[in-house]
């Protein structure tokens, strides 16, 4: 019989690497390959954070954006992402499009500042804090540090998961160490009972690692699970086929105490297909307004990246899945925003006007 909670995201506490203490080096063993496991079964599992962050922390980062996204919609729009690269700023209900849709979101994008700021060339423009509520960039910052360091925590406990090295660490640790980071906090009215639309449409994450707190709604973020016994025990009238595979699209509703955590398209190419970047959705049916906060730590913008030999060696020469084609992290990152940029707008003149950008 298989495990009752196949259709479960596991938990996965990272005390044991927040600190050197010789006496958990068992702990952290099971904590790495927990975390293999979860990343070659689900690319998606539950954090548990309770030893790193205050749960109040938390709290007050999703009061903060409550606040921002009740202004009034003049306010918002002061801080539009248009008045720099596209990226940076705030996005109204709609304005974002995935898979041809608009999102049934609205939303504000902060990027890792870059040196010499230039607003003409792709994501190299300057962030736009609210000052509205007056700490929102105070207490956002914190927030950013914090995971900033939790990424290459999580990053260490997944080479070692993975087999890794001292050396090979030391090499995967330099692609990330300056990490091309983006956080959203984002805003999501109840979808209209007549819509049949989506409040985020299933996508995968193209980075790295994906930090989730979302406030407690039940029933919204959904996760696409092809696992063996997926399927098997979930209602067959739940069984779906995306992109030539069968599964069921399963919860991943807030734990108290963890983020969710998923796994972007580099690690795919990191670990050549081992690990998988698994398509999640957001359809937000209930009668609050929901907001959530991804952080996404990401390679470093100059990153190159190509699958690991510590991967390579659990894929034997039989089973080798074919070989994923190394990228660049920042043309790979400018050549997903370019399709919002160039044809993510269904106004006429708004895509008119991106693709007098000059490219970066
Ligand atoms: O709001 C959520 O629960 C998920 C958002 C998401 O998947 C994303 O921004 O990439
Ligand atoms: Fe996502």
């Amino acid at each position: 019989m298989p495990p009752t909670n196949v259709n479960a995201l596991p938990i996965i506490d990272i005390a044991p690497f927040l600190n050197r203490d010789p006496n958990n080096a068992d702990l952290r063993a099971s904590t790495a390959a927990a975390l293999h496991q979860a990343c070659v079964e689900y690319g998606f599992f539950y954090l548990d954070l309770r030893a790193y962050v205050d749960p109040f922390v938390c709290e007050n980062l999703t009061k903060l954006a409550r606040q921002f996204f009740e202004l009034p919609a003049e306010e918002k729009d002061l801080l539009s992402l248009q008045n720099q690269d596209y990226a940076r700023g705030y996005q109204r209900l709609k304005e974002n499009v995935t898979n041809g849709k608009a999102d049934n979101h609205e939303g504000i994008d902060f990027y890792k500042p870059v040196v010499n700021p230039d607003k003409t060339r792709p994501l190299w423009g300057e962030n736009q804090w609210p000052t509205v509520p007056t700490d929102f960039r105070r207490y956002f910052e914190d927030w950013i540090e914090k995971m900033k360091a939790l990424g290459l925590i999580v990053m260490e406990a997944m080479a070692q998961g993975l087999g890794m090295t001292p050396e090979e660490w030391r090499d995967l640790r330099a692609q990330v160490d300056d990490s091309f980071w983006v956080l959203r906090a984002i805003g999501y009215p109840p979808l209209p009972n007549d819509d049949d639309g989506f409040s985020c449409g299933a996508h995968k994450d193209y980075g790295c690692l994906t930090f989730l707190h979302a406030d407690p709604t039940p029933s919204a973020l959904q996760v696409f699970s092809s696992r063996p016994g997926a399927v098997a025990l979930s209602d067959p009238s739940l069984a779906v086929e995306v992109n030539g595979e069968k599964g069921v699209w399963i919860n991943a509703d807030p734990v108290p105490g963890c983020v969710v955590c998923n796994i972007g398209e580099m690690w795919e190419i990191w670990t050549n297909g081992l690990y998988r970047s698994t398509l999640h959705q957001v359809v937000h049916r209930g009668s609050n307004y929901r907001v959530s906060i991804p952080f996404f730590f990401e390679p470093n913008f100059e990153a190159d990246v190509r699958p690991l030999d510590a991967a390579l060696r659990l894929q034997d020469e039989k089973n080798r899945k074919e070989f994923r084609k190394p990228v660049n992290y920042g043309e790979f990152l400018i050549s997903k925003v370019a399709e919002f940029l160039y044809l993510g707008s269904d106004d006429e003149e708004t895509r008119k006007a991106r693709q007098g950008l000059p490219n970066g």
